[in-house]
């Protein structure tokens, strides 16, 4: 700590201290030896602790560093004196590396998008958890005084999170009224303004549902340098935050701990709704769908969480998507397919991403690598609960010049091999007593796509999602559920190729949305039938072409 600094925290009060008694030590000649040298082990501890962590923190970037720098060095004592703030700001009250790191930390722990906070300053702690924000993330920093958000924004604009911060300046509370009236909701607060306030806004917050269910608030010097538990104390600061704590401590809507960092921070959450109407004698109706099936909510129940699934034609397009999808929300995924390269190279993205994968070469007309498949993945996992039966083919020919070759090639990949796929997991599922199959059928097993000609295309999807009803409607009393996702036309690499481009006019022309499926569009009907969101869904075709099939 510099000399001149006023110790700010509690452990910068404990370390002055510790100085002091070490001083009166030395100059007092009677203290024994062995008291001066726990003295110095517990300063070494005490002091060491911030440097330590500063050291430790992931390094600031460069707008935020800039940002500590000019507060640091400003002269807010000349600025004040000038009339250009209505306070005298002491540099002081800027939240810092360690902090600000934490708040986006827990930005990112609680996959916030949306952020209110209370007391800007020069932006340190707006801009650190702009950082941790999502692209279409958004904060709102409320500052009194308008010379922050000019000092602020300048250095906003050199970040590219910067964007995301919208300041409005002049009294917060007036804000939040603003917000309220406007129906907004935000995913975090960060409270850290005037500590008279802290109640007000925190009550605010909560009557007015500015915090959305799930939630998290959090509240800055908590600690308030240790005078919110010390006897004596007089400080009204220091008091203030002594009854914010205690309120929200007994305030049966919340949960909280205070974080004893730097000033120490309160993590704050709302509990249960349940509760909370239980203690406002509200009129619920307290069933599943008030509570949620098993206490879940709708997204929760979404969750893929220690599942395991396996998606065929995995290597590119549709079936990488779905890979990526499964792992994103949870499940371990085994990446098939028949090229090598193509399954690995899927399997390390999906690795990167901290999703556990595995690739698995398989061509999946023959029934041995089939077997292959699924042994590997039950020895590897020990079960199978996920099928994405992809993987397929498609070739183009007018029906009288079909050969026989082509016919059979066709249905060999895309009914046969889907088929057999559907056995040999189903096998597996209905002796766990549970199971999601998702086969990829096409919009073509309901219309006839043209003007190209595909007519073992068209009939072996069609076939797809016969199978998949016959199969959904036998198995779903021991638990498996099979079920088919038929996309429109998907804007693949494929779709690009010299025979297929003049067509894409003619197509869409032929789609009520305007354009081709990206196969991002597919990724949520996938993770919807793979979860237990869709249980009561068997045998079922789900159709997305951008309304094609209905022209
Ligand atoms: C402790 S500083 C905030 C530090 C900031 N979070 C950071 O990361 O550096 C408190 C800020 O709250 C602002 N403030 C105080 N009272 C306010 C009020 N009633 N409405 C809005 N802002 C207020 C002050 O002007 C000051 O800039």
């Amino acid at each position: 700590m510099p000399a001149e600094k006023v110790p700010d925290t509690p452990v910068e009060v404990l370390v002055e201290l510790l100085k002091k008694a070490k001083e009166i030590a030395a100059t007092s000649g009677n203290v024994p030896e062995e008291l001066t040298c726990q003295l110095q082990k517990a300063l070494d501890i005490a002091s060491g602790l911030d440097d330590y962590l500063e050291l430790m923190t992931t390094q600031e970037s460069e707008p935020l560093a800039e940002l500590y720098r000019k507060t640091i060095s400003h002269d807010w004592k000349q600025v004040h004196k000038e009339g250009k703030t209505m306070f005298q700001l002491p540099k002081e009250c800027i939240t810092g590396h360690v902090e600000g790191q934490t708040l986006k930390m827990l930005i990112h722990i609680s996959q916030a998008k949306r952020v209110l906070e209370i007391g800007m300053f020069t932006g340190y702690s707006a801009l650190s958890m702009a950082e941790g924000l999502p692209e279409d993330g958004c904060l709102v920093a409320c500052e009194l005084e308008p010379y922050l958000k000019d000092f602020a924004q300048p250095i906003f604009d050199t970040s590219p999170h910067g964007k995301k911060i919208t300041v409005k300046t002049g009294s917060a509370m007036d804000t939040l009224k603003e917000l309220a009236a406007a129906g907004e909701q935000f995913d975090m607060v960060f409270i850290d303004a005037d500590k008279d306030n802290y109640i007000n806004y925190y009550n605010f917050i909560l009557d007015n549902n500015l915090l959305r269910l799930r939630g998290v608030m959090c509240v800055d010097n908590c600690l308030f340098k240790a005078k919110v538990y010390l006897k004596d104390v007089t400080d009204s600061n220091g008091l203030a935050l002594r009854k914010f704590n205690q309120f929200v401590c007994n305030d049966p809507r919340v949960e909280q701990v205070i974080i004893p960092l730097r000033d120490g921070i309160s993590v704050i959450r709302r509990v249960s709704v349940v509760s909370e109407c239980s203690r406002t004698q509200s009129k619920i109706t307290d069933d599943k769908v008030f509570r949620g099936v098993g206490g879940r909510p709708i997204l929760d129940r979404m969750h893929l969480d220690g599942k395991v699934a396996y998606v065929t034609g995995a290597g590119q397009g549709i079936g990488r998507a779905f890979a990526h999808a499964l792992g994103e929300v949870g499940a371990k995924v085994a990446v098939v397919d028949l090229d090598k390269d193509k399954a690995e190279a899927v399997a390390e993205e999906l690795f990167l991403k901290g999703v556990n994968a595995i690739s698995i070469t398989a061509d999946i007309s023959k029934s041995d690598d089939v077997q292959r498949m699924i042994d590997n993945i039950v020895s590897k996992w020990g079960a199978i609960h996920i099928a994405c039966n992809n993987a397929g083919i498609n070739m183009n020919s007018a029906s009288e010049d079909t050969s026989l070759e082509e016919w059979d090639q066709t249905f060999n990949v895309n009914l046969r091999g889907t088929f057999m796929c559907c056995q040999a997991a189903g096998r597996v599922m209905l002796k766990q007593g549970y199971g999601k199959i998702i086969n990829t059928a096409s919009m073509a097993s309901l219309i006839v796509p043209h003007p190209q000609k595909q007519l073992s295309y068209n009939t072996s999807k069609a076939g797809v999602v016969k199978l998949t009803q016959t199969l959904g409607t036998e198995w779903i009393d021991r638990g498996v559920h099979v079920n088919c996702i038929s996309p429109g036309i998907v804007d693949t690499p494929l779709i690009h190729s010299e025979s297929l481009r003049p067509l894409v006019q003619r197509w869409l022309s032929d789609i009520p949305a305007g354009r081709l499926a990206q196969v991002t569009d597919l990724q949520a009907a996938v993770v919807y039938l793979a979860s237990d969101a869709s249980d009561y869904m068997t045998g079922h075709n789900l159709v997305i072409e951008g309304g094609q099939s209905l022209w």
